[in-house]
């Protein structure tokens, strides 16, 4: 099969969070599968150009029809990491990705439209027909659109689409500019409930309505999250369309590529590891005591890495750093914010902790730090408020770092309690569960991860392992996603 992504990130080159581990991970394993996969971004000025082997021009003047206009593009090629990539550069005055940051700006409605409109114009004129176009997210809601209403008249008619919904919560609602713009025109056709017309807003055009609407089949990224989202609020005014097309709705839980992820070969940790040598792992943790500076005390270390928002429950992370403390642990912290109310607020925490040395708060987003991480630490925290399906707590299972999350999402399918997962035999659990959302809530499962840490050190490693040995890779997701592309091709 030949598959095309069509993505606004894919790791390491592109990553803001867990959508470009998703993109390159899974491109990989259905190629390593035996199909052929390309992946699409836009080239931002501030993508990890070290990251990418052999760039060079793919298509020059690729016309792009925008706005009554044409914009001109250069398309070009290189090798992630093994994976071709294309990377899309328009030539225009609101300089689309050359914007010093992947998102954020007050544009980026149209900044992704226009990629969305740019990728399906390159297959279109570099004659590429892949059987299945897979895209993701708010800011390729609109590829699905833009080829049933035009590419499918103009030579793309067999290909068919699978659409990935990675995060609820941001669905991309913009105005009719937005019809004029890519050409779709016809307001009184699309501002119609069947359509993109918003659930809630009757005057915006939803890009992920219109992703879930015409794509011939859309997912999200755990069994759980799935059913949260079509049977309560965290579908955000979503639940209804899912209902109406809940019959090409599934839930595929994500891996996590296991090349990358890999302690007994990880080229950021100064000492490989595996569950049968599991106690070198503590030369990782000195490692990064080291590197940050923290008091030299054997202590149980407690880690948080992720995006800094309110649906990763910041209130609880910052609860989480003083118990542990309390506790008598160390505490790492890698995070980066994008709303500015809680950037400050752990600048504020960051000045406050600075001179405590069990505890260091790093404020950026540093890949190689994270692996470190993962595999210094004991314990990591999760405690989301909501998560589609998380990647910090399977990377820290695959690193021996023992989970304790909030049962939602898709932490509810990948970690399994210590103390109370009947569903489970005891040596098949490898964490601990909490449910409410109260400080309290979280005491009593971080108590018990340490309280084991301290009382039967013994246990506590033998958890680890037991997490280490879970397969958490792409191998069985890929299998899941391949079986969709089938289905949607001859369903
Ligand atoms: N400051 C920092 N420095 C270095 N690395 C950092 C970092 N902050 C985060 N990361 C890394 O980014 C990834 C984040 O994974 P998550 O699953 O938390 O994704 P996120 O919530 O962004 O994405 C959404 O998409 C993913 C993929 O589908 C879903 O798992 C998730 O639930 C959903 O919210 C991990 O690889 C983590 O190590």
């Amino acid at each position: 099969m030949y598959i095309v992504q069509i993505a606004s990130e894919c790791a390491p080159v592109i990553k803001a969070g867990g959508l470009g581990d998703v993109v390159y991970g899974l491109s990989r394993e259905v190629e390593k599968k035996g199909h052929c996969v390309e992946v699409i971004l836009p080239k931002y000025d501030c993508m990890r150009y070290d990251q990418i082997w052999g760039l060079h021009e793919a298509y020059r003047d690729l016309w792009v029809p925008w706005n009554g206009g044409v914009i001109n593009c250069t398309v070009h090629c290189g090798w992630v990491h093994g994976q071709l990539c294309f990377f899309i550069e328009p030539h225009c005055e609101e300089n689309f990705f050359n914007r010093g940051t992947y998102y954020g700006a007050l544009d980026d409605h149209m900044r992704f439209a226009f990629f969305s409109k740019a990728a399906l114009e390159f297959l279109l004129k570099a004659n590429k027909r892949p059987d299945v176009i897979h895209c993701h997210d708010w800011q390729t809601g609109l590829v699905p659109v833009l080829l049933y209403e035009i590419y499918k008249f103009q030579g793309m008619d067999t290909q068919r689409i699978c659409y990935t919904i990675h995060n609820f919560k941001h669905q991309g609602i913009a105005g009719t500019n937005i019809l004029w713009a890519t050409g779709l025109n016809r307001p009184e056709y699309y501002f119609h409930p069947d359509r993109l017309q918003d659930n809630f807003n009757p005057f915006g055009l939803n890009f992920m309505k219109g992703g879930i609407v015409y794509s011939n089949a859309f997912n999200t990224v755990s069994p759980h999250h799935a059913w949260e989202a079509h049977n309560t609020d965290v579908g955000c005014g979503l639940g209804g369309t899912i209902h109406q097309h809940q019959g090409k709705f599934s839930g595929i839980l994500n891996g996590i590529s296991y090349d990358m992820w890999n302690p007994a070969a990880d080229t950021f940790i100064p000492q490989h590891y595996s569950p049968e040598t599991f106690e070198k792992k503590s030369v990782n943790k000195q490692a990064l005591r080291d590197r940050l500076l923290l008091r030299d005390e054997d202590k149980p270390l407690v880690c948080y890495v992720g995006r800094l928002d309110n649906q990763k429950g910041v209130h609880l992370v910052h609860h989480a750093i003083y118990h542990a403390l309390n506790r008598g642990a160390q505490f790492v912290l890698l995070g980066s914010a994008t709303e500015t109310s809680i950037h400050s607020w752990f600048w504020h925490e960051k000045n406050h902790l600075n001179d405590n040395p069990d505890c260091h708060l790093e404020l950026s987003f540093n890949e190689e730090l994270a692996h470190l991480i993962y595999a210094g630490a004991d314990i990591v925290v999760v405690p989301s408020n909501y998560e589609p399906c998380g990647l910090t707590q399977v990377i820290a299972l695959r690193y021996g770092t023992v989970p304790v999350v909030r049962g939602v999402g898709g932490l509810v399918n990948t970690v399994f309690d210590y103390d109370y997962d009947e569903a489970r035999s005891p040596n098949e659990r490898n964490g601990f569960v909490f449910y409410q959302q109260d400080n309290y809530a979280l005491e009593t499962a971080l108590d018990r991860a340490l309280d084991l840490y301290y009382q039967v050190p013994e246990k506590f490693q033998q958890l680890a392992q037991q997490g280490m040995a879970y397969d958490y890779s792409w191998n069985k997701p890929a299998d899941q996603y391949l079986a969709l592309y089938e289905f949607i091709r001859h369903p």
